[in-house]
């Protein structure tokens, strides 16, 4: 077992990567400052996890539980209305905790549940899925998506820790590995050259889930992130280097449907977009593309987009992107391997030829 920490000041927080942590209630117990307790999870991770962690949570004078539906398309103010309703009904105060055991969705939910309830509750991390112990359990950001766009209603909300428990990697689908697999490929493409480097080697013991290479990467990860939030936590510069291939990526989820793409799914082929772009202007070159192409393709992950989407419909849902600013799109780029940087200049001609290299019609 082994501890990070993500430095914001008052809002700090540490990253505990184990096996066998659900089972041990002390990596848990300090963070939680009231008698309260909420569990969020779903209907899929409550059968595998939920009794385990229960058990440790016994002492306190009322914990509760609810299981949301599964998927990305219950990732709703709707469904955040629910745990609402429960948090009123068993009449939890300002001093409980929310706990959230799942994926991303489930984090982002609950995450956003805790910012907003009495104005502001406790909430832990415990992530589920490799996407989530990589990405989306640090960094505070929460929230639903909309109809019209991706993540469009939020907070910026930090947990009280994380729990990265390696063991519950075992039971996770092996389309959900791979997605997790995506955000990890980030990681070396904007920030962390000699990680790539790395994957390129070790692709193989992280699809066999070698619990060793998957501690490692989960570490790497989580350091090469918890630097960039603590740098910039609400994405007013550098943290928009997370935000790699998800432009792209996002576009294709929003068309797709929430949840018919996973979203490491459509943040791969998002990714091979960026790289296709970053090439065309010049800054990388094909080797590298190929390179990027490649590591993608060995964790089985799609590399163009959807069959049938138009050139325009990427550029309509661009057109909500988050990081749009007096109208002009900003993309994040590649300068180089391990070297990522944001642009506001790019000619619409170029996006369209990248767009039309990477299948959209
Ligand atoms: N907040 C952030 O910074 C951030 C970062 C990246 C992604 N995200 C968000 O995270 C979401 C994607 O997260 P995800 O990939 O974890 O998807 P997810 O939460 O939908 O989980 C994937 C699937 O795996 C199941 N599952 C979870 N843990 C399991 C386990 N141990 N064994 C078996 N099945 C398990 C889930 O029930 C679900 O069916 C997206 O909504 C994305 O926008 C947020
Ligand atoms: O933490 C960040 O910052 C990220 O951008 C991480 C992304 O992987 C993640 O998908 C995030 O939810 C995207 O945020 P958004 O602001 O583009 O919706
Ligand atoms: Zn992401």
């Amino acid at each position: 077992m082994h501890c990070l920490n993500v430095e914001l000041g008052e809002r700090s927080y540490p990253i505990v990567i184990g096996s066998q942590l659900l089972g041990d209630p002390q990596h848990l117990l300090p963070y939680i400052r009231g008698k309260q307790v909420c569990v969020v999870t779903n209907e899929t991770v409550a059968p595998l996890y939920l009794e385990r962690l229960l058990e440790g949570l016994s002492g306190f004078d009322k914990v509760d539980t609810i299981a949301l539906p599964d998927g990305e398309a219950f990732k709703t103010l709707d469904t955040v209305n629910r745990i609402f309703d429960l948090l009123l009904e068993q009449r939890h105060n300002r001093s409980t905790t929310l706990v959230a055991l799942g994926g991303g969705v489930i984090g982002d939910m609950a995450g956003f549940a805790a910012a907003c309830y009495q104005r502001g509750v406790d909430f832990v991390q415990i992530p589920t899925t490799l996407l989530a112990q990589v990405d989306s359990s640090v960094g505070g950001k929460t929230g639903v998506n909309h109809p019209l766009g991706k993540n469009m209603i939020g907070a910026f909300y930090q947990p009280r820790v994380v729990l990265a428990d390696m063991n519950t990697l075992q039971t996770l689908p092996e389309r959900e590995l791979s997605a997790g697999i995506a955000e990890v490929i980030k990681y070396g493409l904007i920030c962390d050259a000699p990680f790539f480097d790395w994957l390129e080697s070790n692709m193989s013991r992280l699809l066999e889930r070698d619990p060793q290479a998957l501690a490692y990467a989960v570490d790497r990860c989580c350091r090469d992130k918890a630097a960039v939030v603590a740098e910039d936590e609400r994405e007013s510069g550098r943290r928009a280097i997370l935000n790699f291939g998800h432009t792209f990526g996002h576009a294709i989820e929003a068309v797709q449907g929430y949840g018919s793409w996973l979203h490491g799914e459509a943040v791969a082929a998002g990714m091979v977009m960026a790289a296709e772009l970053s090439r065309l202007r010049g800054s990388i070159d094909t080797e590298l593309v190929a390179r990027i192409r490649d590591l993608l393709s060995t964790a089985r992950l799609p590399l163009v987009a959807p069959d049938d989407m138009t050139v325009q419909q990427f550029l309509d849902a661009m057109a909500v992107d988050k990081k749009v600013m007096d109208g002009r799109l900003r993309l994040v780029l590649l300068r180089a391997l391990g070297d990522a940087q944001i642009v506001d200049d790019t000619p619409p001609e170029l996006l369209a030829e990248a767009l039309e290299n990477c299948g959209a019609v």
